[in-house]
């Protein structure tokens, strides 16, 4: 086991940030951790580092208890954190250097990780840069740089998306696929689902300091009743129609807004066929029609009640 993380408590004064929060991390996954903000995702990170004081709970890193003082661990480790920790007086090259240098004391291989570093975050251009010239984008590369270059074989990242452009975006995520490709091991925290629904190998849902389900992707879509959205135009529809359809089997809800009928359906597998057929019969006209599956805002939308974002 490469994290585990046994009912973690930590609390800032009367707020309870983490609430017997347990999970673990295998060798070889990508675990995404997936929550709305301020439901504790980088306060767990930071406890797991041991940057961070808790008043409750075990950690375990690389099957090694994990103290502040524990730098073999830490050595192992890489952290890509949500804010940029960059030196502004060091160029790129420097910097990654720097950060490389505090684990690797060899120069000429420190040299070839450093050289490996920028060409894997494509800055070879701005080697020389310092990092107020580089966009928001770039400077979020530099900084995943500065926490990999030194090959850990655990990368935690925290929101290393927030405010990027969706050409950086991507390259950040075929990166961190690329890292895991080379034997990384990944922590990714996100409160984007569409991310962690593209790279991450198992998901743990985070809400207010706990665990609500987790697994792949699959089989948190398989925890929930609902099946799947039927999106369909319809221009009049009765207030007795729309009665007799949330009455069909298979059904659970029906609103209609702004000439859309949205229907949710459970995991029957003709629902679109239902559908089709009441308008027929009821000679309602309709124009697109389109189906959805369940996303992963579905599933936290069904276990708490609330959107994952606001
Ligand atoms: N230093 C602090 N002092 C007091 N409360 C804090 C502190 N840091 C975080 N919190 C609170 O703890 C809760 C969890 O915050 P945390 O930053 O861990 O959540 P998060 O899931 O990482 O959110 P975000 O995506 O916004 O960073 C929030 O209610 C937050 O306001």
């Amino acid at each position: 086991m490469i994290i585990q993380v046994k009912n973690l408590v930590k609390r800032y004064g009367d707020l309870v940030a983490l609430d017997h929060l347990s999970f673990n991390v295998k060798e070889g996954e990508i675990v995404g951790l997936l929550g709305p903000n301020g439901s504790g995702k980088s306060t767990a990170i930071h406890c797991i580092l041991s940057l961070l004081k808790y008043d409750k709970g075990d950690i375990e890193i690389f099957g090694k208890k994990m103290t502040p003082d524990a730098y073999d661990v830490k050595r192992d480790i890489g952290l890509v954190m949500q804010n940029v920790a960059v030196f502004d007086e060091l160029t790129v090259y420097e910097n990654i250097n720097y950060f490389c240098g505090l684990y690797v004391r060899d120069r000429a291989e420190r040299k070839r990780l450093v050289d490996e570093a920028i060409a894997f975050v494509e800055l070879e251009a701005f080697k020389k840069f310092y990092p107020k010239k580089l966009s928001g984008g770039l400077l979020r590369r530099l900084n995943i740089a500065c926490g990999i270059a030194h090959k850990p074989k655990l990368i935690i990242l925290d929101e290393p998306t927030v405010a990027v452009d969706p050409q950086s975006r991507n390259k950040i995520l075929e990166g961190i696929e690329h890292l895991n490709a080379q034997g990384a091991t990944i922590v990714y925290t996100s409160h984007y689902m569409e991310e962690v629904e593209q790279i991450c190998s198992r998901i743990v849902i985070i809400d207010k300091g706990r665990v609500i389900a987790s697994g792949t992707k699959e089989e948190l879509k398989a925890m929930i009743t609902l099946g799947e959205k039927i999106t369909v135009e319809v221009f009049t529809i009765e207030e007795d129609q729309l009665r007799v359809l949330r009455e069909q089997p298979g059904i659970m809800s029906v609103d209609y807004v702004s000439k859309q009928l949205i229907i949710k359906s459970d995991k029957g597998n003709n629902n679109l066929e239902i559908v089709l057929e009441f308008l027929k019969a009821n000679h309602i006209g309709f124009g697109r029609i389109y189906s959805e599956l369940p996303t992963l805002n579905d599933v936290f939308l069904e276990i708490t009640g609330k959107q994952l974002r606001d």
